[in-house]
């Protein structure tokens, strides 16, 4: 990325490792990755006029919007350091960037399918038929890993509509919930690629500007560990201690300190998985805990 754009700003004179993330600027993904940079305490500052690149809180990081498609190429030739998009764009566009950080949303399966009545029952079948999609590299490499040459029928999306408009004999499509496929009566003969969102490096920025993206990479990445865990706080009695550190798996152990005036008692503090909050509570309290607290946590840095 150029840096001398901002070198007049007096904030900003040190600018070598200032970096550009790009990040979709509409689709399925657009929303939780905003929200995933709001959690991380980048945060995005909008300006009225909808412009492409936008500040962040950090002088040093800025943000640009682009198409999920786009931004694989953006981040491999330079345009920018950064980039948040799905594996499958990567792939599709099979660009020479570092995956440095599955966020974990946006997943998805690229499956080849075919109508329900269709006698077409394996990949095979498909020789010489119409295969529409949305990721013609995708399912051109996947063709020829099985040795099958079909005709592949790019379109540019309401791809599971093209076989009943007599348009492909099969599809190779996303899908996560399943619905889209069922709506459409389509079913699924092959897997052809686990999807998710992902933080992407270009690879030179890496070495070059390894400080800052490490930065984000950390801050990111400190939101995502924190998905799902929850703080837990609780008064036990010093006795019955250690039959509350076995009913909890703490992250690495829980936390055991005094309590100010009751020598007999201890505050125990601990991370636990949200979905296993609901049971310990029930089985902290009957081993003599009590003044449970449960709490949410923004961030985690291991
Ligand atoms: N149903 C889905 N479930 C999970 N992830 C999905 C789903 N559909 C798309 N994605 C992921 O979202 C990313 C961007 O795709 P998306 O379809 O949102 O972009 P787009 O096609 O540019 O936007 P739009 O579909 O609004 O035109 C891709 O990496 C894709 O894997
Ligand atoms: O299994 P499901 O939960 O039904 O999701 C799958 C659908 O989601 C995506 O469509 P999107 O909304 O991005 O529209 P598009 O096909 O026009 O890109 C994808 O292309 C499928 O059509
Ligand atoms: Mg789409």
């Amino acid at each position: 990325m150029d840096t001398t754009h901002v070198s007049n700003d007096k904030d900003t004179q040190i600018l070598s490792h200032a970096i550009r993330l790009a990040i979709p600027n509409k689709g399925r993904i657009a929303e939780p990755i905003r929200d995933l940079i709001e959690k991380s305490g980048l945060g995005i500052v909008e300006n009225s006029d909808r412009s492409l690149i936008v500040k962040t809180r950090d002088p040093h990081v800025e943000i640009l919007y682009a198409r999920p498609i786009d931004i694989p190429e953006y981040v491999a030739t330079g345009v920018a350091d950064l980039g948040i998009t799905g594996h499958d764009m990567v792939v599709e566009r099979g660009s020479e960037i570092i995956e440095l950080l599955n966020l974990g949303f946006g997943r998805a399966t690229v499956v080849l399918a075919v109508p329900e009545k269709s006698t077409y029952k394996t990949v095979t079948d498909l020789e010489g038929k119409r295969v529409s999609t949305e990721f013609p590299a995708i399912t051109r490499k996947y063709f020829k890993k099985n040795g099958v040459k079909p005709i592949i029928v790019p379109v540019g999306g309401a791809c599971e509509a093209t076989p009943h408009l007599g348009i492909s004999d099969a599809i190779v499509d996303l899908s996560s919930s399943g619905t889209t496929l069922r709506q459409n009566r389509l079913e699924v003969i092959d897997k052809v690629l686990e999807t998710s969102t992902f933080l992407i490096g270009n690879k030179q920025s890496c070495l070059s500007k390894k400080e800052k993206i490490d930065e984000v990479h950390l801050a990111l990445e400190s939101v995502i560990n924190a998905r799902g865990k929850c703080y837990l706080m609780m008064n036990v009695e010093r006795s019955g201690l250690d039959q509350i550190k076995d009913i909890i798996p703490g992250l690495s152990g829980p936390t055991v300190m005094e309590v100010a005036s009751r020598p007999d008692m201890v505050a125990v503090h601990v991370v636990v998985d949200a979905e296993k909050v609901y049971q310990l509570i029930n089985k902290v309290k009957q081993a003599g805990a009590r003044d449970i607290l449960v709490m949410s946590i923004e961030r985690l840095i291991h």
